[in-house]
């Protein structure tokens, strides 16, 4: 399966009129602290627009929703795993993304069978409080070449920057919260994701 090299991820669907029309085409909506009922309707609506720009949506964290939805990815992290129900999501037809933070975690991803594998946080991030020190570039090709063919997912501290060298040490694609949504331009930003990883992904296909 092949993602989309520029992977956004928003915390409201309110992004995505704004976003989708830039050409973003991989997008995962995470949101945090509100009740079941608002996230069910955010869900819908989302799936709803992403479906009319052509772009794929993932779910973060909640599986059941994206499966009473009828939507077809989620993002999956490692405490996420401890209820969620894998098989009947795969027999359901939902791919799965999983983040990864260690071997332990990426031993335990692969016995998923998952659509993708994340590994994170590549360089410091300001959005969440995390335990991990920055993973570092050489860990992005170590786990390219544990779980190729699968995709393979950088999140964390990213910038349009950072993109060159993400993708140069074996990132198939590059998840970002920060250096978009929290651009004075977010649209302006996000189009500068897609020439960059565009372009970072010719090159890489060049080696
Ligand atoms: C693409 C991608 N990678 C990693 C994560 C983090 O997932 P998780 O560890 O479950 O943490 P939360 O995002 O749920 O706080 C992700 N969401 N997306
Ligand atoms: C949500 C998330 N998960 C991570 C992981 O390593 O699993 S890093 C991260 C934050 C990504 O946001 P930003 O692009 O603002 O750094
Ligand atoms: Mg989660």
């Amino acid at each position: 399966m092949k993602l989309d090299p520029f992977y956004l991820i928003v915390d409201d669907i309110a992004w995505l009129p704004r976003l989708l029309p830039v050409g973003v085409r991989l997008v995962q909506l995470r949101i945090k602290e509100r009740t079941e009922a608002e996230v069910r309707r955010q869900v819908l609506l989302g799936k709803q627009l992403c479906q009319q720009a052509g772009a794929c949506l993932i779910v973060n964290d909640y599986w059941r929703i994206a499966l009473d939805a009828g939507c077809d990815f989620v993002h999956l992290g490692q405490s996420d795993l401890d209820d969620a129900d894998v098989p009947a999501l795969q027999r359901a037809g939902v791919r799965v993304g999983i983040s990864t933070h260690s071997h332990a975690e990426l031993d335990r991803a692969l016995s998923f069978n998952p659509d993708y594998v994340a590994l994170g946080p590549i360089y410091p991030t300001t959005l969440k409080v995390m335990p991990w020190a920055p993973q570092g570039l050489a860990r992005i090709a170590e786990w390219k070449r544990r779980i190729a063919p699968l995709p393979l997912v950088a999140i964390g501290g990213l910038t349009v920057e950072r993109v060159p060298d993400v993708f140069e040490a074996g990132a198939d694609s590059a998840a970002v919260v920060s250096d978009v949504l929290r651009n004075p331009s977010p649209e302006s930003r996000a189009q500068q994701w897609i020439i960059a990883t565009r372009a970072a992904l010719a090159l890489q296909a060049e080696r």
